[in-house]
């Protein structure tokens, strides 16, 4: 699976280690920035990725800031985009299940990274469930 993942200088950390331990299991993930942890706008960043996984470049992607607010908001910006807030396993697996998520947005300043290693793998693996959650995702304008 092709993987996107991005963010701001509050997830700078997490993203190096997440770019890492996705790539050794197997995954195909390009960075899309930033490269150090100085201060940046998340826009810069998220538009590139958003666009992306909307023109299915990439199959999933991963924004990582402070309080994942900012990027989902830029995210969700986007045509064919549906981007989730999680800070647990059970709303990553969640966002996919009922509501066909293609981006995540981890709180990077309120979880550990050992959180954030597991919820973006849940978020990975899960499938969405289609049936009546496919009739309601149909009805977001795209
Ligand atoms: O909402 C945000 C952007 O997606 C994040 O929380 C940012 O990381 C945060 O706004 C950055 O704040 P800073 O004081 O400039 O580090």
């Amino acid at each position: 699976m092709k993987i996107a993942i991005g963010g701001d200088h509050a997830g700078f950390e997490y993203k190096q280690k997440l770019v890492q331990f996705l790539t050794s299991e197997g995954y195909e993930v390009k960075d899309f920035g930033p490269s150090t942890d100085d201060s940046v706008d998340y826009p810069d960043y998220v538009h590139p990725l958003a666009t992306a996984v909307g023109n299915e470049e990439q199959e999933m992607g991963i924004l990582i800031c402070g309080s994942a607010n900012g990027v989902a908001m830029a995210a969700n910006k986007h045509k064919s985009i549906r981007a989730a807030i999680a800070w647990q396993e059970e709303l990553a697996k969640l966002s996919r299940q009922h509501n066909n998520a293609n981006i995540l947005c981890l709180p990077a300043r309120f979880i550990s990274y050992e959180e954030a290693q597991k919820i973006a793998l849940a978020f990975l693996k899960e499938p969405f469930e289609g049936g009546r959650h496919e009739r309601r995702v149909n009805k977001i304008p795209c």
